[in-house]
């Protein structure tokens, strides 16, 4: 059984070393804080992220990042965002020389933008670790509670990568009963999709919040599902990966359950809670809130129309309040409903335009 581990030791990294062990690896979960590392590996739990489970005996917790790291066969990025880069810097002086057969298959399974250089964060570990077509990064991503893998509810999640064959082998390493794998090609689209989805479900939250009702939801999030489309097609997606279980299906269970953190954190929202509060409140990251604000950015850059982002992106910089930003898209030009058969054909303009 293959040496696995887990870089970040919160709900998403506990659950996924949950997973690994069960399927007989050996697993070292790591987590940049010492004092929290030491509970976990005396007390078997994570109390602070996700007290229901209990780590199995192939699950070894670690602050210290050289043993994390130097024998595994896998690397799986599990930090917020925010975090991503860093910790790749920390990494490196630990990985075997690439030439070797030892390199490990990176992956990561964390959701955002890069803020400011909106980068993907599979093109952030290739940029710090120097990784080449022959290494390419794996995405694991897909409608996928911490909460409910941790309880072996039923799952089924997508491994990405320009390689099929590493993509198959994170597939052959998380695959149990109750968690499945599918892989898929289409990186750009998997990562884009499992993104932007936290800003329709920050959404969503906020509209429960301010009281409407299903109607509402509805409309949002399919309107969100148009416009997390038309941006990733921008950049570059297979616009038939939104339909899949990264893209549709990870925005159902974001935009519909009081489980998600963007969720809870758009309802605190709706009921009036200061916004500079909200994130801290939840003592868990709740990447929705950098990626509106990355999302507005690049939407406005590339000129990709995203009205339910900007409005989001306008009640969490406080220019305006959710009640009005509703009004103002439900008062927007009347418009007819574009089918993604057709959105490469608005898009051409576009591309034409970002050439200019
Ligand atoms: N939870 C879920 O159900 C799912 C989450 N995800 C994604 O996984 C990623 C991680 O989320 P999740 O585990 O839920 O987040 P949590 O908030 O539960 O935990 C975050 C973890 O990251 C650690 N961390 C924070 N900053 C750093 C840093 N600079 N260096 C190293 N570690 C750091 C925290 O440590 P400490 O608190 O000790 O500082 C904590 O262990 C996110 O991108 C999220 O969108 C994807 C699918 C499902
Ligand atoms: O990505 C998730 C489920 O697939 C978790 O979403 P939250 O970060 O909103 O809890």
């Amino acid at each position: 059984m293959a040496q696995l581990t887990i870089l970040g030791a919160g709900s998403w990294g506990s659950a996924l070393a949950m997973v690994l062990a069960e399927n007989g690896h050996e697993v070292t979960l790591w987590s940049h804080n010492e004092y929290h590392a030491q509970m976990m590996q005396e007390t078997r739990q994570n109390t602070r992220y996700l007290e229901q489970l209990t780590f199995p005996e192939n699950v070894t917790i670690t602050a210290d990042l050289a043993t994390a790291v130097r024998d595994a066969a896998l690397i799986n990025f599990v930090v917020p965002t925010k975090a991503i880069r860093q910790v790749a810097q920390q990494i490196k002086p630990y990985l075997k020389d690439k030439r070797t057969d030892e390199w490990p298959i990176i992956m990561h399974s964390s959701k955002g933008l890069e803020q400011k250089t909106y980068l993907r964060i599979s093109e952030v570990l290739t940029e710090e670790l120097n990784l080449t077509e022959e290494h390419p990064v794996v995405v694991l991503s897909g409608p996928s509670h911490a909460e409910e893998v941790a309880n072996h509810d039923v799952t089924a999640i997508t491994a990405a990568s320009q390689s099929l064959e590493a993509a198959e082998r994170v597939q052959q390493y998380f695959m149990t009963d109750d968690f499945r794998v599918y892989t898929n090609r289409d990186v750009i689209g998997v990562e884009t999709g499992g993104a932007l989805k936290n800003i329709i479900a920050l959404g969503a939250g906020i509209l429960a919040g301010t009281g409407y009702g299903d109607n509402a939801k509805a409309a949002l999030v399919t309107r969100g599902l148009a416009e997390i489309s038309r941006l990733g097609i921008a950049v570059g997606a297979d616009p038939l990966t939104f339909m899949g279980l990264s893209g549709v299906g990870d925005l159902i269970v974001t935009a519909t359950s009081s489980h998600s953190r963007n969720w809870r954190a758009g309802y605190q929202i709706g009921q009036g809670a200061p916004i500079d509060t909200v994130e801290e409140q939840m003592g868990m990251v709740v990447e929705g809130m950098a990626t509106t604000i990355a999302g507005y950015e690049v939407a406005q850059k590339l000129h990709v129309e995203m009205p339910i982002t900007t409005a989001i992106y306008e009640v969490i910089t406080e220019q305006t309040t959710p009640q009005a930003a509703i009004q103002q898209l439900m008062r927007r030009d009347k418009k007819g409903e574009v089918h993604f058969t057709d959105l490469q054909s608005v898009l051409t303009p576009l591309e034409q335009d970002k050439g200019e």
